[in-house]
């Protein structure tokens, strides 16, 4: 393998703060930045300089964390509630991903079991740590799973990223092409472009192109007739949160894909971490969809690509319905229809 090649990272704490891969400049700039307030991470998180569901839950818990450090109440009771403030705050930044709830809920419960506040604080940076540390295994057991599916030498597509600077490291939908690269082995990727914020332009195809991986950049419209006239064999996504019945949210137009692969009869896998089921919710109409701002439809880096009045309906993810998932890839293992039957098996225990 080339060692320029390298799977690139987005999140790492930093002694006292949090150092972030900027990926709303990428690909052009390669900025990293430092986020030392809630704030910073609210508005990192909010504006996709860090996103990919787990890699939000990995920054949101480094900023609870981060912030609970600096309160100055020696009373547990005052340091708890101030930390549900925070959380409640941070969860605002991004609706739809489960993951960062999953992270600031798994903090609440560490502070909660501490008996002082010093104790607190130091738990709630070793949960973060922990759930930071835990998703790069979670994600690499998933592409250990999804090769057990996927073979390097059947064309396959993906949108959006789901990728390493998504998670923790080696990505969850894209976690495969990466272990496979490793191990000297070649994917041929057809990334889709993933209109409006080009999450597969801007983001996969580089992150790819830094691991070595054969990807190929499509727009979305053209998927279709990829499909067709490049022999796809699988089509592998990510998501932001799985419903009890195998409903899933990810990015917008991932439900498009889904329904290509069922009339080209080819495989649709799904590939997350239990962290990304939401064990509460019944079916996908449970999730709630992100609808974020027209201009990012309207126009590219500032330059308008419609009318400046342009009425807009931007939601920035979709639901696929389970019946059109093959298989759900995760780091416990692949799970198949029964979904309820199958998922219930994968919930903790409380
Ligand atoms: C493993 S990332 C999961 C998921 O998150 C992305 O959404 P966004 O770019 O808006 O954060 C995308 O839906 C990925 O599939």
């Amino acid at each position: 393998m080339n060692t320029s090649f390298h799977i690139p990272v987005s999140v790492e704490w930093n002694n006292d703060h949090i150092k972030i891969l900027n990926q709303q400049v990428l690909p052009q700039t390669e900025e990293y930045m430092e986020l030392r307030t809630l704030h910073d991470v609210h508005e990192a998180i909010q504006s996709l300089k860090v996103r990919g569901a787990p890699a939000i839950g990995i920054a949101g818990a480094y900023g609870l964390a981060m912030a609970a450090a600096h309160y100055e109440t020696e009373d547990i009771t005052e340091f708890i509630a101030l930390l549900e403030k925070d959380t409640g705050y941070l969860s605002s930044s991004r609706p739809t991903a489960v993951n960062l709830n999953w992270a600031l809920t798994r903090l609440n419960r560490a502070a909660q079991k501490s008996k002082s506040v010093n104790e607190a604080k130091t738990e709630l940076l070793h949960e973060a740590i922990r759930i930071h540390t835990e998703d790069e295994e979670m994600c690499r057991q998933i592409g250990e799973y999804s090769l057990t599916l996927l073979h390097a030498e059947e064309p396959v597509m993906t949108i959006c990223n789901a990728g390493s600077i998504a998670t923790a490291k080696y990505g969850t939908a894209l976690a495969p092409f990466h272990l496979a690269m490793e191990r000297g082995k070649q994917f041929t990727v057809y990334a889709c472009e993933t209109r409006p914020l080009l999450q597969g332009s801007r983001l996969t195809v580089w992150e790819l192109e830094k691991s070595g991986v054969d990807v190929t950049l499509i727009s979305d419209s053209m998927a279709a007739y990829t499909i067709q006239e490049k022999g796809i064999k699988a089509i592998i996504v990510g998501a932001d949160r799985i419903a009890l019945n195998g409903d899933t949210a990810n990015k917008i137009g991932t439900f498009g894909l889904a329904l290509l692969a069922k009339a080209f009869q080819i495989p649709f896998y799904v590939a997350a971490p239990t962290s990304t089921f939401d064990f509460s919710i019944d079916s996908g109409s449970d999730i709630p969809i992100e609808e974020r701002n027209p201009e990012e439809l309207k126009s590219i880096q500032g330059i308008f690509t419609s009318t400046e009045s342009a009425k807009v309906f931007n939601p920035a993810f979709d639901v696929t319905p389970s019946n059109l998932i093959t298989a759900i890839i995760t780091e416990k293992g692949i799970v198949y229809p029964d979904y309820r039957k199958s998922i219930l098996k994968l919930k903790p225990e409380a």
